[in-house]
């Protein structure tokens, strides 16, 4: 990459050569022989690095307090010292002033040219670590305004502090891996990892080995499991009710013991875990039934949190439709769009048996599919059939999913008008036999047209 350098030194040679040897590599350079000019050039636009003279003689400023000056108005702004012989202490205390690094003349130009690339990978870097922080932090968030969503979150933030073994409940795709994961953000461990092991998801001769590792042997290497990769931070077992009795069993051990033997090991490995299970099946039904160990139940549950479906917080729709256009737009680059007043009646009276999960991935397909004019709303016609099916319709069905936008006076006489025209057409306009079959008088119906405008 070609970056913006500035090179700072009152020596005019030693600026010269500095710019030319970074020129030769491809870089813009820019130079400046005081303090002054430096600052000025700063100011005039941020570069992408500084080489900066220690001494500046003749300089308002010495190279050090020129360094501080950056460093407090762009700590990101990445700055080499350029060190006279003699003075490699003052580079070390610019050093820990904030210098990304130092080169003492006289130098070499692989030198130069290598600390150079390292300062720009480094400070390219940090940008990139902190953009992923800030996406991830935003990716991760308990979006939502209802009831029971604010209690969810105040659950979250009373457990996440405590360091207690947490049981999720709900229904598929409802958020427990985000809860789970929140949780573990604003716990003390959240700088340590965060493992996901799926139940549902692996075979359940190899539930063990991914769970405690397997020890090496002959031809095998030894294989770390899921508890001591969460060492110091979170394991999260996903469908916990999904493990076998046998694991079930090795688990409550575990926990009592708070250590365990790798797969065909002998040694035991001691492990600072903490646990947050998840299950979107009735876990007392299923200890009922034999399948779950009561005692594992309440080993993990010292904390229970349910999440609710998205079908008890309705009021949520608007606000996580508008979350994850933002959220596929940022990451796919596909334009977002207006969700007409219609259509956002018919997503919020929809079901939604995928819960969350299922919205957000028919909110990607609409990004996707809907075409035509980028500005125009998308309207309840626009809906994938599975959404709108559910939803009353009108008998002529053309854009019958309008009716959940209107007030129900409205919509009645919408339905009415179109029911009975559909119905007279079908008796052939013969209105007697019409009322003989919707069940009304033949003057109740003449006045019922009537007042809809129909017919004479
Ligand atoms: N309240 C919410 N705000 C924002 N995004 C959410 C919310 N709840 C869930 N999501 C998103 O919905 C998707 C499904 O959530 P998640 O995987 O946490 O559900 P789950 O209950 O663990 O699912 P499963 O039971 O299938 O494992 C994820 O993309 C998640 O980020």
């Amino acid at each position: 990459m070609s970056a913006d350098i500035l090179v700072v030194d009152d020596e005019a040679d030693i600026r010269e050569l500095v710019a030319g040897i970074l020129e030769d590599e491809g870089h813009r350079t820019r130079t400046a022989g005081s303090s002054d000019e430096a600052l000025a050039s700063i100011e005039a636009r941020r570069p992408h690095l500084v080489f900066l003279d220690i001494w500046l003689q003749g300089s308002r400023l010495d190279g050090l307090q020129v360094l501080d000056l950056v460093k407090a108005q762009h700590p990101d702004l990445p700055v080499v010292m350029i060190s006279g012989h003699g003075n490699i202490e003052t580079a070390v205390s610019a050093i820990k002033s904030g210098a990304y690094d130092f080169i003492e003349k006289p130098f070499k130009a692989d030198r130069l040219v290598l600390v150079a690339e390292r300062a720009l990978e480094a400070s390219r870097l940090k940008r990139e670590v902190r953009d992923l922080r800030a996406r991830s932090v935003q990716a991760s968030r308990i979006a939502g305004r209802s009831i029971v969503i604010n209690q969810l979150r105040q659950a979250v933030e009373r457990a996440a502090p405590t360091n207690a073994r947490i049981l999720i409940t709900g229904a598929p795709g409802t958020g427990k891996e985000l809860t789970a994961r929140t949780i573990h953000g604003m716990s003390t461990r959240a700088n340590g990892p965060f493992v996901v092991l799926s139940a549902a998801t692996i075979t359940p001769e190899n539930m063990e080995a991914e769970l405690f590792g397997l020890e090496g042997s002959e031809g095998r290497g030894r294989r770390v499991g899921a508890l001591e990769e969460a060492h110091g931070g979170t394991l999260y077992l996903d469908e916990i009710a999904d493990m076998p009795r046998e694991t079930q069993n090795r688990i409550l051990r575990v926990l009592v013991d708070q250590n365990f033997q790798r797969v065909g090991g002998t040694t035991r490995v001691h492990v600072d875990v903490r646990i947050i299970s998840s299950s979107s099946r009735d876990l007392p039904a299923e200890i009922a039934a034999g399948r779950f160990r009561e005692d594992l139940f309440h080993r993990l549950g010292v904390v229970p949190i349910r999440v609710p479906s998205l079908a008890e917080r309705r009021e949520d729709v608007p606000e996580l439709i508008e979350f994850f256009m933002d959220q596929i737009s940022a990451a796919t680059g596909l334009p977002k769009r207006t969700i007409a007043e219609d259509a956002m009646a018919v997503l919020q009276s929809h079901d939604w048996p995928g819960n969350v999960r299922q919205l957000r991935n028919n909110v990607e397909r609409l990004l996707i599919l809907s075409s035509g004019d980028l500005d125009a709303a998308i309207t309840a016609d626009m809906l994938p059939s599975e959404i709108g099916t559910l939803v009353p319709t009108t008998p002529g069905g053309s854009g019958g999913e309008k009716l959940m936008s209107l007030p129900l006076r409205e919509a009645r006489e919408i339905f009415e008008r179109e029911y009975l025209l559909a119905q007279i057409a079908r008796f052939s306009g013969n209105i007697s036999r019409t009322a003989e079959f919707i069940g009304m008088e033949r003057s109740a119906l003449h006045r019922k047209l009537k007042s809809l405008g129909i017919g004479g």
